[in-house]
């Protein structure tokens, strides 16, 4: 499918694959706004970023051993530190956000999308308003002194009466890591409220000792008993609903959804790293609702954060996960994180089980529940733009993939921080020092938040890079054509389109710091929210198609659902409501009408939809509100000879719907 979307798949990636071994990182670098303010360093730099370079050879800039004198602002306060910490579920964010909650002004910096979204959401629902902050969405609520964001968006130049940093023990990750360092000394609030695991404990008090902020730390027991069990799964005869099977391939998770489908008691929500964030989403809530028929999740470690789980048990499927360079045995971390998320306080199963589907592996899981996780050593550091800029001056032959390297090889540290693993940052590098861009682009680039394993990603990038550095102004279109998204048939075809939201995501990270050169925010982010609708469609067909007769419902199903008497087959039915963008090509085609039209197939995709349309709406300019409308489909022969294909005979389009129509959900 990508092979029509994007229209130069021959781009080089200059030999890149030469320069770096393609090892896996556990996190994907995912940087908003390392470029923001860090007023430290600027002031340290100021008087070195005249034209004196005598000066500049005398300063080291690679010393980067008192990180904590970066952030002014927040060395000017004396902070109060509450380190929340405990096993999963154990009520450390709740108490934490009940804080944040109460105070005059506040940030909640999360290390997930899904996290910032669900804060927004309940802080907003609780009157405080509360504007969204991530990579790729800016949502402002009036009269907001509280935010929610992503970590790498945290600012470190305001002050806030309270700030929570969820997932601390996440300063230890390879690749992000930095973020959370930068968000632990550089957030300037009166309380800093830190969640995570007590092996961060150490760590955070040693680091915090210059800092001479005053630290508090709470332990919390779990809510609801975890309770191992003595015998494996064995068959997945014995799933049940309610059940969680975890297993790290994502090939395997399709193998397992289609094994256990085909037992025609169960259909299953899937969860992992790749699908889009509000899929994920989408897979859980269906997942939860014990209305919906899915009432099994088959998922990867991405369950392990973020989202809200109704899981009776989980069942590994092995204890063994592929980490980009071996094959090797799940840390005591990750068991504890993934299993700790059977029986969510609150919710239908008070109390969690875990097992493993083979015998073999219950000695590992029961070994690793019952230890303590390692304590933590190092938290990540990472140089600020300003530092490679003025270092960069000692270099001026140099492109930045050599002055990154070159910086990262020699940088100075205390033991107690690492340099973050950059390699692909310096794949990137590789990509863009070939262009005429300057330095400040090219390092905006390299942080924007690319998969370059991906090869869909890595050319989607590529070919942004190169049509910027052309000609200043990236049109969409110019690498993407609209209106060519088809539900995948295969999962191949699944996995291409899963690569097509990512570039399509990476267009809108772009767009928010690049806005003139890159102005087609909006369309990218219309057909993003049609790629996540096509995936989920192939999730709830997949396994259904072949044998759709030996479907039974099981105890829980509400049959209301998909309105349907044969629920799998909801493709059959049309609905009466449809999305039309009028940025996409049928405009020549259809007399009067100024879009193409997308149709979703079953109520309940389209509510999805809706809901999603709406929540952008709300958060987006008016020129953006005007660019999707929802409108009502009629029994009318308006379109009958347009060669719309989404249709079937017999429908038909009304055109030019008002925007003030509102579908009945
Ligand atoms: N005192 C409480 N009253 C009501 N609900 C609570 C209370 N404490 C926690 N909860 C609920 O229990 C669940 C787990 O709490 P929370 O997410 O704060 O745990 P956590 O320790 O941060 O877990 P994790 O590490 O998995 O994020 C949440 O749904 C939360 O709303």
């Amino acid at each position: 499918m990508a092979a029509f979307l994007l229209r130069h798949r021959q781009v080089s990636t200059l030999g890149v694959s030469g320069i770096l071994k393609d090892k896996l990182d556990p996190c994907r670098p995912h940087v908003g706004s390392r470029l923001g303010a860090l007023a430290g360093v600027c002031n340290l730099l100021r008087e070195y970023s005249t034209s004196n370079d005598n000066r500049a050879h005398k300063f080291d800039f690679l010393d980067l051993t008192c990180p904590h004198a970066w952030y002014p602002v927040a060395r000017r306060k004396n902070r109060k530190i509450f380190l929340h910490v405990g096993p999963t579920n154990s009520g450390k964010t709740y108490h934490a956000l009940k804080q944040l909650e109460s105070s005059p002004s506040g940030v909640y910096c999360g290390p997930l999308r899904l996290l910032a979204w669900e804060v927004a959401k309940r802080l907003n629902k609780a009157n405080v308003p509360c504007d969204l902050i991530t990579g790729q969405e800016r949502e402002a609520v009036n009269g907001a002194k509280h935010k929610a964001v992503t970590v790498e968006m945290a600012d470190v130049t305001s002050n806030y009466s309270c700030a929570v940093v969820d997932e601390i023990q996440m300063l230890g990750c390879m690749t992000r890591g930095f973020s959370f360092t930068r968000a632990l000394l550089g957030i300037s609030a009166d309380e800093l409220h830190l969640c995570g695991d007590p092996a961060a404990v150490p760590l955070i008090q040693e680091i915090l000792k210059p800092t001479g902020d005053d630290i508090h730390v709470q332990y919390y027991e779990r809510l609801s008993p975890l309770v191992p069990s003595q015998k494996p799964l064995g068959s997945f005869k014995n799933i049940q609903t309610g059940d969680c099977i975890v297993t790290f391939l994502r090939r395997e998770i399709y193998k397992l959804k289609g094994q256990i489908q085909r037992g025609g008691k169960h259909l299953c929500s899937v969860v992992y790293g790749s699908l889009p964030p509000e899929t994920r989403t989408r897979q859980a809530t269906m997942f939860n609702d014990a209305s919906s028929e899915f009432d099994v999740l088959v998922a990867s470690d991405a369950i392990g954060m973020g989202l809200n789980l109704n899981i009776s048990r989980i069942i590994f499927s092995t204890m063994k996960k592929f980490d980009g360079v071996e094959m090797r045995d799940l840390t005591i971390s990750e068991v504890k994180q993934i299993a700790g998320r059977a029986g969510r306080y609150g919710s239908d199963f008070p109390v969690g089980e875990v097992t493993c589907l083979h015998a073999d592996d219950l000695p590992l899981l029961h070994s690793s529940l019952k230890s303590p996780s390692p304590i933590l050593e190092c938290a990540g550091l990472f140089p600020t733009f300003d530092l490679i800029f003025m270092y960069s001056r000692l270099h001026p032959k140099k492109g930045l993939y050599r002055i990154m390297e070159h910086f990262l090889e020699n940088a100075k540290l205390s033991e107690n921080y690492f340099i973050a693993n950059c390699e692909e940052m310096l794949k990137v590098a590789a990509v863009v020092d070939v262009l005429p861009i300057s330095l400040h682009d090219k390092y905006l680039f390299v942080i924007s938040p690319v998969d370059m394993r991906d090869e869909i990603s890595s050319q989607g990038l590529t070919q942004f890079a190169q049509n910027y550095a052309q000609k200043g102004i990236v049109r969409l279109k110019e690498i993407f054509t609209p209106g060519t998204l088809q539900v995948p048939k295969t999962e191949s075809a699944l996995k291409e389109l899963e690569s097509i939201h990512k570039v399509l995501d990476l267009y809108v990270w772009l767009s928010f710091r690049l806005e003139d050169s890159f102005p087609d925010r909006e369309l990218a982010a219309s057909q993003k929210a049609i790629c996540g609708l096509l995936i989920e469609e192939f999730l709830e067909r997949f396994g259904w198609q072949k044998q759709p007769k030996t479907r039974k419902l099981p105890s829980r199903v509400n049959s209301g659902f998909l309105l349907s008497k044969e629920p799998r087959q909801h493709s059959c039915r049309l609905q009466e409501w449809i999305v039309l963008n009028p940025e996409v090509t049928l405009r020549k085609k259809v007399p009067n009408f100024a879009g193409t039209i997308f149709c979703p197939n079953s109520q309940n995709m389209f509510n999805r939809l809706a809901n999603d349309e709406l929540r952008r709406r709300r958060a987006a300019t008016s020129s953006f509100a005007l660019s999707m409308l929802i409108c009502r489909v009629k029994l009318c022969s308006r379109l009958k000879g347009a060669g719309l294909t989404h249709f079937r005979e017999g429908f038909s389009v009304t055109l030019g719907a008002s925007e003030g129509e509102r579908p009945g959900f």
